[in-house]
C-alpha cells in the first residue's frame, strides 16, 4: 500500500488530502465496492464506528448515512452525515477489459439532523474509492479462478474535522488509522469472497 498526504490547513484545522493505492489479489472492483457501500457490512470492518443509520434510501445505488465514530482522546467525539453513491464506469482504455467500479461519499445536510447539536462535532468529508479489476487469464485456457484476478484500489479522501482539534493529534490519528482501516477492509473483502463465485 502506497499512501500520499498533503499537509493543508483551513481556518487553522488540518484537512490533509489523502490518496492511498493498494493492489489486492483475488478480488474484483465490483466486490470491493459492494462491501464498502453496503450498510449491512459496515460494522464488520469499520472499527472506529460507534453508530450508523441509513437516513434515506434515495435509490438502490444511493444512500444517505449518519455515522457516529468512537471518541479519540483528546478530541471531542465526531459524527458525519453523507450521501454515498456506487456505480460502474466503462473501461475507456480497454473496451474489452473489466469495468471500473467506484463509491463516492460526500458530506451533506439533513433537516432532521443539524450539525453540532448533541455531544458530537460534525466532520465534513469527500471520499472516492475507485477500483480497477485486472484479469490475467490462465495460459492453458482453464476456467478463471481467483488466482487470475486482482484489484487496484485507489482511495482518496479529504476530511475537515469540523471543530478545532490539534493538527498534531489529527495527523497522528490519520497516520495510524487509515492504513489500519484500508488493510482491515480489504482483508474483510478477501475473506467474504474467497468461497463465493467471482462478481465482475
Ligand atoms: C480527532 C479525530 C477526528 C477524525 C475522526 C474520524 C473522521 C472521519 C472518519 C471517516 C473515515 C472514513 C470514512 S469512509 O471512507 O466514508 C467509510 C465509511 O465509514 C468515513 C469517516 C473516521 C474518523 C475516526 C478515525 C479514523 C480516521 C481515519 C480512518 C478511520 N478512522
Amino acid at each position: 500500500m502506497r499512501m500520499y498526504r498533503r499537509e493543508e490547513e483551513v481556518d487553522g484545522m488540518a484537512v490533509d488530502p489523502l490518496k492511498a493505492v493498494h493492489t489486492v489479489p483475488g478480488i474484483t472492483g465490483h466486490e470491493v465496492c459492494h462491501y464498502f457501500f453496503g450498510p449491512q457490512y459496515r460494522y464488520d470492518w469499520e472499527t472506529t464506528l460507534e453508530q450508523m443509520t441509513v437516513l434515506e434510501t434515495v435509490s438502490d445505488d444511493t444512500l444517505v448515512f449518519l455515522q457516529t465514530h468512537k471518541r479519540i482522546w483528546p478530541a471531542s467525539q465526531r459524527d458525519v452525515l453523507f450521501w454515498s453513491h456506487m456505480r460502474k464506469l466503462p473501461n475507456e482504455n480497454d473496451r474489452d477489459g473489466p469495468d471500473l467500479w467506484t463509491v463516492v461519499n460526500n458530506s451533506t445536510t439533513h433537516l432532521d439532523y443539524p450539525p453540532n447539536v448533541g455531544k458530537c462535532v460534525r466532520i465534513y468529508l469527500k471520499v472516492c474509492l475507485l477500483c480497477q479489476t485486472r484479469v490475467d487469464p490462465p495460459k492453458d485456457g482453464a476456467p478463471l479462478t481467483r488466482d487470475n484476478i486482482s484489484c487496484k484500489i485507489t482511495y482518496c479522501s479529504v476530511v475537515n474535522p469540523g471543530g478545532w482539534a490539534p493538527a498534531s493529534v489529527l495527523r497522528a490519528v490519520y497516520k495510524r488509522e487509515y492504513p489500519k482501516f484500508l488493510k482491515r477492509f480489504t482483508a474483510y473483502v478477501v475473506n467474504q469472497t474467497k468461497n463465493k463465485p467471482i462478481m465482475f
